[in-house]
């Protein structure tokens, strides 16, 4: 599991650990750390490190430190280093003495010239973790410049530490290394995709980071979660699904939605709804009858996806609410949640929800996401005592109890049509098999993510096929396992 802590929890944690050690004896840990993933750099690119030239951005404070000295160790590997500063007056004195010393080049901003086009490595050390807003206008200039690959210190500079956004000019960076452990910009979309690799580096904190504001699963935590018939099992014991959506306007919404409760787990799937007949031809396995009130018992139900918004709709969440067991409700059930609040009461207290809206259908039920999707989803996983899972480039999940998962992969091959239908009933079906809902939500939107890139291989793929290709993902997660 990778944990992740908001910026705040990081400094109070460097606090402790800076009042016990050596003065500067961290940053220098950081910055060694920073030439070595340099020198990498230059080796892959371009085949040695010695007689490679590295340009620093150095800014006002210690991410400036940071490069400043990781240039004095790269000195001594024989690499020219030219730092350009951007606030001479606040340049790390430490870093800029330690690089002279080494035989480094200091020039000002103003004084460029074509210095940074000249690099065959730049080092990004204009701002860390006290980044507010993009870069601004000297900064970006000089980053305009650069066409060399760029190595971020701790976080691209221009993007928020805390929430990812990128609302101005930002470093895109072919690789970060950063310090301590993860912030929440290196999960969170857009911020994420202008890290490159993100390389860790532990220089003591973890003991005094507590829990995590934020967790990332492994594909070991989804495997392990991930529920498989046991010998004494049948087909009711594994937890039956059942699934409320789609109708005569949207049934492909119901097989959808069905398919990725069947393809996930074994057991039974239930239908209930007006396109029986077109589930059953698709998934002949799966009882299908008209209505709710024929329906069975079930473990869990899925309701929403083509559910519409008309009386009958409205009227078959709030059933399904009452049925007193868990509940994923997504797209036209969070219409209807948002549009007709009396429907909350139908719900049996108690029993687990899980939400699942896209940007627009959360703007609907709690306002709109704004910059900070993590603030956002907590909140409205607080305010409806529910699991919320705002789905996304990056998929925010979040429970009542303030608990939260990212899932970012940086790629995008789920976004199409239906998919979310799919995500629906993959969650529904680990719901019925009893995994805890925030637990459900966050395993089911890494195997989704994780079909679809199975199934795209490279290649746009509808949604029909991310649910076909469910069982090759869970037999990937349980190779690796
Ligand atoms: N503490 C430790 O032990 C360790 C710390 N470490 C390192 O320290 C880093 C944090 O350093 P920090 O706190 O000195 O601030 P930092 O991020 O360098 O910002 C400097 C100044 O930049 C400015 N600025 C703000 N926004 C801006 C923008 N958008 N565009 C341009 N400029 C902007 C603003 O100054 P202003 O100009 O507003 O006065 C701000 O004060 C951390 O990320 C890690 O790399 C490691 O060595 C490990 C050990
Ligand atoms: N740019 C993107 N990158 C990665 N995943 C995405 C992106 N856009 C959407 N998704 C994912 O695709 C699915 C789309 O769901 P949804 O918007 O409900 O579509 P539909 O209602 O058509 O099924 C969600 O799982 C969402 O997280
Ligand atoms: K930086």
């Amino acid at each position: 599991m990778r944990e992740v802590w908001t910026t705040s929890r990081i400094r109070a944690a460097e606090d402790v650990v800076l009042a016990r050690t050596q003065s500067g004896a961290l940053m220098r840990r950081a910055a060694f750390a920073v030439s070595v993933r340099a020198a990498r750099m230059l080796r892959e690119r371009t085949g040695r490190v010695t007689g490679r030239h590295v340009v620093l951005l150095v800014g006002a404070g210690n991410n400036g430190g940071d490069a400043l000295w990781a240039g004095a160790f790269l000195r001594r590997r024989g690499v020219g280093v030219t730092a350009v500063l951007l606030a001479p007056d606040k340049a790390h004195p430490e870093g800029l003495s330690a690089l002279r010393r080494a035989g480094g080049r200091v020039v000002l901003a103003q004084d460029v010239g074509d210095v940074p086009a000249e690099a065959d490595l730049v080092i990004d050390g204009i701002v860390g973790l006290a980044a507010r807003g993009g870069l601004r206008p000297d900064a970006a200039a000089l980053v305009e410049r650069a066409t060399a690959p760029i190595l971020a210190v701790d976080l691209p500079s221009g993007v928020d530490p805390d929430t990812g956004a990128v609302t101005g000019p930002a470093v895109t960076a072919a690789a970060t290394v950063t310090f301590g452990a993860y912030k929440p910009l290196h999960v969170l979309h857009p911020a994420a995709s202008h890290c490159g690799d993100v390389h860790l580096i532990d220089i003591g904190l973890r003991p005094e980071l507590g829990e995590p504001d934020t967790r990332v699963l492994d594909p070991d935590d989804v495997a392990t979660r991930l529920p498989l018939p046991r010998p004494a099992d049948d087909k009711y014991t594994q937890g039956v699904v059942g699934i409320a959506a789609g109708g005569s306007t949207y049934p492909g919404a119901a097989v959808l939605t069905t398919s990725g409760a069947v393809l996930t787990k074994s057991g039974m799937v239930r239908y209930a709804g007006s396109a029986a007949d077109v589930v059953r031809a698709r998934w002949p396995e799966v009882i299908a009858t008209g209505s709710l009130s024929d329906a069975g018992r079930v473990q869990a139900w899925v309701t929403g996806p083509g559910l519409g918004t008309a009386s009958g709709a409205r009227e078959t969440v709030r059933e399904v609410l009452a049925a007193g067991v868990p509940v994923i409700a997504d797209a036209d059930a969070v219409n209807l949640l948002a549009a007709h609040p009396d429907l909350w009461d139908a719900r049996e207290p108690g029993t687990p929800l899980v939400l699942t809206p896209h940007e627009r259908e959360f703007a609907r039920l709690a306002g709109d996401v704004g910059h900070d999707r993590v603030a956002a989803v907590t909140a409205a996983a607080k305010r409806y005592n529910a699991v919320v899972l705002l789905k996304g480039h990056s998929t925010v999940i979040a429970d009542p109890k303030g608990h939260v998962f990212v899932h970012y992969t940086g790629r995008a091959w789920p976004a199409t049509a239906g998919s979310g239908d799919v995500l629906s009933g993959i969650i529904g079906a680990l719901l019925a098999a009893g995994i805890a809902p925030l637990y459900a939500a966050a395993c089911a939107a890494w195997l989704h993510d994780s079909a679809a890139t199975i199934a795209a291989s490279g290649a746009p793929v509808p949604a029909s096929l991310i649910a076909e290709a469910i069982p090759a993902a869970i037999r990937g997660l349980r190779v690796s396992a």
